[in-house]
């Protein structure tokens, strides 16, 4: 079976492509600096980062499937990453708030064997719940803001903030894992397979 590898330090991506493929796989975090792609629109940064990510990963290891992904939202427009810190993730929350934000996974498929890239990006509509100041500085007194896209986790304390979405829930955690199987399908990688293996 390919060494398949994700390139990320993301927990909450390991533990969704766990859910998908068991413990087939190797992490190893790309050295790729997100800050150096500017002037990008949100669905074109999402995916140049995750391009770059794996590019790096993929030059390093090579027979190997790689998986690597970025993940951003588009409030109005306007790209909001993860936060600085407190005051920035106050800021972001602010501005989300009662608004129907985008959450763009930008998530790519590299065989370093023949270098076939297979690459996409995946929408998901989040309407967030109105909050007033109070609980936006509460929320984040908690600490789950930081390291998230957007300044919250749908999957732990943030699903208090959304009311509804619209599309791929695993895609606002951080991997669209519906397009992903398809895309590891494609590089003959047959999830149901491993699974079966690991049963
Ligand atoms: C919107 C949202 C994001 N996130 C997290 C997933 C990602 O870890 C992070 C998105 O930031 P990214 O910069 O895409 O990922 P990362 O820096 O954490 O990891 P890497 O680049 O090494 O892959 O936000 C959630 O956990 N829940 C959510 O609801």
């Amino acid at each position: 079976m390919r060494r398949i590898i994700l390139a990320s330090t993301s927990p909450r991506r390991r533990e969704l492509l766990t859910q998908l493929i068991g413990d087939n796989f190797q992490v190893i975090p790309s050295a790729y600096n997100e800050l150096m792609v500017e002037g990008l629109d949100p669905a074109s940064r999402v995916l140049q980062h995750a391009l770059e990510k794996g590019r790096d990963v993929a030059a390093k290891y090579p027979d190997s499937v790689i998986i690597a992904a970025d993940t951003g939202i588009s409030c109005g427009g306007k790209f909001l990453g993860k936060p600085a810190g407190k005051e920035d993730a106050i800021s972001m929350l602010g501005m989300m708030s009662g608004r129907t934000v985008e959450v763009l996974t930008g998530i790519v498929v590299i065989d370093s064997e023949n270098g076939i890239e297979e690459s996409d990006i995946i929408s998901t509509q989040v309407e967030m719940t109105n909050l007033s100041r109070e609980e936006i500085i509460a929320y984040v007194k908690t600490g789950e803001p930081m390291g998230k896209a957007g300044a919250f986790a749908i999957q732990g304390l943030g699903a208090v903030l959304v009311e509804k979405i619209e599309g791929d829930f695993c895609n606002v955690v951080g991997l669209p894992l519906f397009r992903l199987s398809q895309m590891l399908k494609n590089k003959g990688v047959d999830v149901f397979g491993l699974m079966q293996a690991d049963a």
